[in-house]
């Protein structure tokens, strides 16, 4: 049965390359990278791979959301309110960072760690709210499954499943599992941006006539109501499909900081540097990985 009208082309492709972030680790950053600096409301798409002693320790985050979902291994996160949790394989950190946060990342098992991180932009009138946390473990993320397709949705809605994540910027980000034949039509709101980043196996996305895809590629969808994909090889095709709506407001970064004016910004690292109007508790607090 054919639910999309107009199926969304893919009007960008980009190997993401590793590059070391934080102290000795490894990402791959799609969104954020040079020729994809913003796709708004995402500023940032790393695929991370860290192994202990390495890691992201002690950083500061204001303005946006940081949500990470883990591959392989554990992360374990750590903050200056003493806030404390270990994300392990398929867990959900959805953290909203609003007026600030300061935190370490750290592995938290041997062997490599390996997870997504993706940075949503805050709208200018969420970007000073208290910082949030919606955690989840694997076992509690809805899944469905259907003809082949196996989808986790972190948040927004699939195969007739919702995510209880609540999504200030308006956000979907499902996990797709799609065995040999499986062809997949998942409907999207028409005025959100949306990309695939591709995890394992091949696929065809857009058309049945594209050439295939394979992992640790990023595609940026065009206009339409939805995605198709197709899985036309013999292994398995994972993927994660993320929308947004745009904010179309201005954006002023300074690495872990994303305002609208260049003023917020100076203001902000201000705030940082004398622990004020937020950052009040980074004055005294270091994260026992600190080493
Ligand atoms: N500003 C800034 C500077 C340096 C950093 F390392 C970081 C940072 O923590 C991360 C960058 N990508 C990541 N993926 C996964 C995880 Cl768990 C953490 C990060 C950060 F935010
Ligand atoms: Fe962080």
């Amino acid at each position: 049965a054919t639910i999309l009208n107009e199926p969304r082309l893919v009007v960008r492709k980009f190997l993401a390359r590793p590059q070391h972030e934080g102290l000795g680790a490894i990402v791959r950053r799609s969104i954020g990278r040079f020729e994809l600096k913003y796709f708004d409301p995402f500023l940032v798409l790393d695929e991370f791979s860290v192994t202990a002693p390495a890691g992201f320790p002690d950083h500061p985050h204001r303005g946006f959301e940081t949500v990470t979902y883990m591959l392989q291994g554990a992360v374990t996160h750590e903050d200056f309110e003493g806030h404390k949790g270990t994300i392990g394989a398929g867990d959900l950190q959805w953290m909203t960072a609003g007026k600030g946060i300061v935190h370490s990342e750290m592995p938290a098992a041997q062997g490599t760690q390996k997870g997504l991180q993706l940075w949503i932009n805050l709208s200018s009138k969420h970007k000073m709210i208290e910082p949030r946390y919606q955690e989840m473990m694997s076992k509690d993320i809805a899944e469905a499954a259907q003809d082949g397709i196996k989808v986790r949705v972190i948040a927004g809605e699939a195969l007739g499943t919702k995510s209880p994540i609540y999504t200030r910027t308006p956000t979907m980000y499902l996990d797709f599992t799609l065995k040999p034949g499986a062809h997949l039509q998942q409907p999207i709101p028409k005025s959100w941006n949306a990309f695939v980043y591709v995890l394992e196996g091949e696929g065809m996305f857009g058309s049945s006539k594209s050439l295939p895809v394979t992992g640790h590629h990023l595609l940026l969808l065009g206009s339409g109501d939805g995605l198709e994909a197709w899985n036309k090889s013999s292994k398995t095709l994972r993927f994660i499909l993320v929308g947004g709506e745009p904010l179309g407001e201005p954006l002023v970064q300074f690495g872990p900081f994303v305002m609208n004016t260049q003023e917020e910004i100076d203001q902000t690292i201000d705030d940082f540097e004398n622990y004020a109007n937020g950052f009040e508790k980074a004055r005294h607090w270091r994260s026992e990985s600190a080493l």
